[in-house]
């Protein structure tokens, strides 16, 4: 099954915006997908959320496997999970492409980020927001994308913590070139461009898509925000 294209393909096509299927219209699914696919969308990004590593709950394997049938975008899979160990294989089978685990999640990211790795997708690393870039420093060979999150995961909606951009620009001091700087919670338009000062390359946004009138415009304007000459 594809999953997208390859990593290094989105990657040659940075900055990307990710837009977030959390607050889309699931009643209508496939029309969303087809709305910010043909806003010009070129990943989505998909969170799983299992009530226990955060208070809220999402979905599974199924809805991974429902876009995956309706599009042939590379699909963001952000793990906000508990024993994610459990569940990689399944996730990439469902369509993942690219998949994130969090640090404060499992003892030693490594194998799960190799195994990530040899099954085909890309391999991703999230610290949330109180968690410091030492804690993740250790295992950043093991990973295409950094994922920084600029809120508490849980819920779309909520506000951007700007303390994080200094870890972005930290991330971004120590990665090489190559690895990737995603960004994800409260991520608009008054946001991103500080963002992609900071050295960010990835972009999820779900409230400033799904809770606008127009995905396309709204698309484009983040994309033209993203472009900075750093
Ligand atoms: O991981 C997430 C929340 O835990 C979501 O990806 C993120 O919050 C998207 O929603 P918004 O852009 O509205 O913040
Ligand atoms: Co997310």
């Amino acid at each position: 099954m594809s999953n997208g294209l390859t990593f290094a393909q989105l990657r040659a096509t940075r900055p990307v915006i990710l837009p977030s299927m959390l607050l889309c219209d699931f009643g209508n699914l496939e029309r969303e997908v087809r709305a910010v696919e043909e806003a010009g969308a070129r990943a989505l990004h998909l969170d799983i959320m299992d009530g226990h590593f955060v208070p809220n709950i999402t979905y599974g394997f199924t809805i991974i496997e429902a876009v995956r049938r309706v599009t042939e975008l590379p699909l963001d899979v952000h793990l906000m999970i508990t024993n994610p160990e459990k569940y990689i294989p399944q996730f990439v089978e469902s369509g993942a492409g690219l998949i994130s685990i969090h640090i404060e999640a499992v003892e030693d990211p490594r194998p799960l980020l190799e195994q990530i790795r040899s099954l085909g997708s890309a391999a991703g690393l999230v610290l949330n927001p109180p968690t410091p870039v030492s804690a993740v420093e250790p295992y950043l060979e093991a990973c295409d994308y950094v994922l920084a999150m600029t809120v508490m995961p849980g819920y779309g909606g909520q506000k951007f913590d700007e303390s994080v951009l200094s870890k972005v620009r930290e991330l971004r001091a120590m990665l090489p070139p190559e690895v990737l700087v995603e960004v994800d919670g409260g991520v608009s338009a008054e946001t991103i461009a500080a963002c992609a000062e900071a050295g960010a390359e990835m972009f999820v946004t779900g409230s400033a898509i799904f809770r606008t009138p127009d995905y396309a415009a709204s698309l484009v304007e983040l994309q033209r925000l993203a472009q900075v000459n750093r």
